[in-house]
């Protein structure tokens, strides 16, 4: 029976990860030794060290499925936590086979399908979080009846349907924001505010008494099921903005049902604000005349600023347009935007920045005033106290990322095209980090999804500076600490840009925000310098081993542990600067010495 329970569980820990083969090593899962007195990582045990109660495994960019027949076979398990894991596939029904389940954690990761119906069968949950994933379909009525749920949050997924009936008065968390429900608010839902429920198609009663008229409840799913996936992603992410857009809609005709008033009164004033000066706004920004009072009020604006690539940009447009779902990452949702005179845009909204409206309208401008050649500036950006969306043009040649794990056939990614691509990141971010010095304004989440390739194969990094929040780090060997961004951001984005650095040596995968990376090529090098951590594909090229070592000797120094050690972004981009003009002058005496 122990024996069955062991191999179980490392079978489902293996099917969590199945791209790192050591998982199972890593957490010193193994099976000759005993779960509880040995101390597996991330098992926690009853005080009697006799069975499994909690598995507890987050932040770990796992990136498999959960086997949850293999999983139940610890039946004791009281808690479940895979928070912010990458996990995808669905939430399998045999998760009540674990019938002891008290608190199951699953937020922040991109699990999809339906929230099975044999959740009702846990006459114990106290706490469920799904958000922030890709679930579907309807909440299970049973949910609700569980008597002693004290927390419930299912935000940020593709949810529809009604809310089903909750003992309310139980319950101390509560949230069904951005999904797709509609109908009314059940009895007792109006103790949580209207954020609990914002976001959806439309629901009536509760905080929502005022707009239930104006805003229709569609059912959109019904007439979707003979759609294919790619068709539902485009129509669902409509359907956001669509119901964004009737929000602001309805605000602007407001706004300016009152605006032609006091102008009838002869009271209007126009007043033109530096902002004006520096940003042109869409006409269909609701306070184009109301300067400052844009942020103060909180009220919602798109602020076009000037852009080349676009010349106007109306805010219903882009609300109406046809819009794909590009991805969901940690810090927001992105999508692809077709206008109707057929421009490309990339839309990201993001997700839970505390930053107020005027802030991030201070940051936005400050950031659209550093313009650099290799970082993709914003066409427009839009804030509201619920609502952060940047606008920037969208890039159809990919990112770094999919150029190194694409696995495009006839592509060959060489060691000068490598050298190259860092090259121009380094000048990027060194450019950034000096223009944005005394606002300490970091890129926050530099990673080679984030650099974007252009034609000529030039790098792009985009998304510069949209993470501001106190950001969980785990620079100390995964142990969690938070400190304000602007102490840390610089420094951490050296260490981003030598974990990109690593990805280009390696061609590995970067997971646990290359913490694994960065660890593992240590522990190769500290062996000695050897060949083993370099990419296939450049040893097969021919690149000489110590070239590459010099790029690695510079990328060891951006992850530094000690954050004071590391060298700054200008640094960085000088020597990478010199290692390329020395490849340069060997690559033509390689040459010449070949012609003589
Ligand atoms: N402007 C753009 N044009 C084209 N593709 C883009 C653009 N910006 C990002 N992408 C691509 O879209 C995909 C989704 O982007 P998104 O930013 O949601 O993902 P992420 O970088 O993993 O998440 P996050 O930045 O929130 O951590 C990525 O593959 C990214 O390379």
């Amino acid at each position: 029976e122990e024996d069955s329970i062991k191999r179980s569980l490392i079978a489902f820990l293996e099917k969590l990860s199945p791209s790192n083969p050591r998982i199972a090593q890593d957490l010193r899962w193994n099976f000759s030794t005993n779960p509880c007195v040995d101390r597996w990582r991330g098992i926690g045990c009853n005080n009697r060290n006799t069975s499994v109660r909690r598995i507890v495994l987050e932040d770990l960019e796992l990136g498999g499925s959960i086997d949850a027949s293999l999983l139940c076979k610890a039946k004791s398990l009281v808690v479940l936590s895979l928070q912010n894991d990458n996990l995808q596939g669905n939430l399998p029904p045999e998760i009540s086979n674990c019938s002891q389940l008290t608190h199951i954690f699953l937020d922040r990761n991109r699990l999809s399908g339906n929230l099975p119906s044999s959740l009702s069968s846990f006459n114990n949950l106290k706490k469920f979080d799904v958000s922030d994933n890709d679930f579907s379909g309807e909440v299970p009525k049973g949910l609700g009846k569980i008597s002693g749920l004290v927390s419930f949050q299912v935000q940020d997924n593709k949810l529809n349907g009604t809310i089903p009936e909750f003992d309310f008065s139980n319950l101390q968390e509560f949230n069904v924001s951005n999904n797709f429900f509609s109908g009314p608010i059940p009895k007792g839902g109006d103790r949580f505010g209207l954020s609990s429920y914002s976001g959806n198609f439309g629901f009536c009663g509760g905080p929502f008494d005022a707009i239930c008229s104006s805003i229709p409840a569609p059912s959109p799913l019904s007439e979707e099921n003979s759609k294919s996936e790619g068709d539902k992603a485009i129509l669902f992410s409509g359907y956001i903005l669509l119901g964004l857009f009737l929000l602001v809609f309805i605000m602007y005709i407001l706004v300016k049902r009152k605006r032609t008033q006091k102008k009838k009164s002869g009271n209007a004033k126009e007043s033109s604000t530096s902002t004006e000066q520096k940003a042109s706004r869409s006409e269909y920004s609701i306070s184009s005349n109301e300067g400052s009072a844009v942020a103060t009020t909180g009220s919602m604006s798109l602020i076009v600023l000037k852009n080349p690539a676009v010349k106007e940009l109306k805010f219903e447009e882009l609300l109406k347009a046809p819009a794909e779902l590009l991805g969901r990452g940690r810090f927001g949702t992105l999508y692809k935007v077709m206008m109707s005179d057929g421009n490309l845009l990339a839309v990201k909204r993001i997700k839970d920045w505390t930053i107020s409206a005027q802030e991030f309208q201070r940051r936005m401008e400050r950031l659209d005033r550093a313009k650099h050649p290799r970082v993709l500036s914003a066409i427009a950006f839009y804030c509201s106290k619920q609502e952060k969306l940047v606008v920037y043009e969208y890039k159809p040649n990919g990112s770094l990322f999919k150029l190194l794990h694409g696995n495009q056939e006839n592509c060959t990614f060489d060691w000068n095209s490598r050298l190259s691509v860092a090259a121009g990141i380094a000048k990027g971010m060194s450019f950034m980090h000096r223009d944005l010095q005394e606002v300490g304004i970091g890129h926050g989440n530099l990673k080679s999804s984030n650099i974007l390739m252009d034609t000529n194969m030039e790098p792009c990094i985009s998304e510069y500076g949209l993470l501001a929040i106190p950001r969980q780090t785990s620079l100390n060997n995964g142990r969690k600490s938070i400190k304000p961004i602007n102490d840390t951001a610089l420094k951490d984005d050296i260490f981003s840009f030598g974990v990109i650095l690593l990805e280009l040596l390696t061609g590995k995968i970067v997971q646990n925000n290359g913490f694994d990376l960065a660890q593992w090529v240590h522990s190769v090098v500290r062996e000695e310098w050897t060949v083993e951590v370099f990419d296939k594909g450049l040893l097969s090229e021919g690149v000489p081993e110590d070239r590459m070592v010099k790029l690695l000797q510079i990328a060891l120094k951006c992850i530094y542990k000690s954050v004071d050690a590391r060298p700054t972004m200008s640094q960085v981009a000088e020597m990478i600067h010199s290692l390329k003009e020395e490849e340069d002058r060997s690559v033509v005496s390689e040459i010449d010495s070949r012609d003589t």
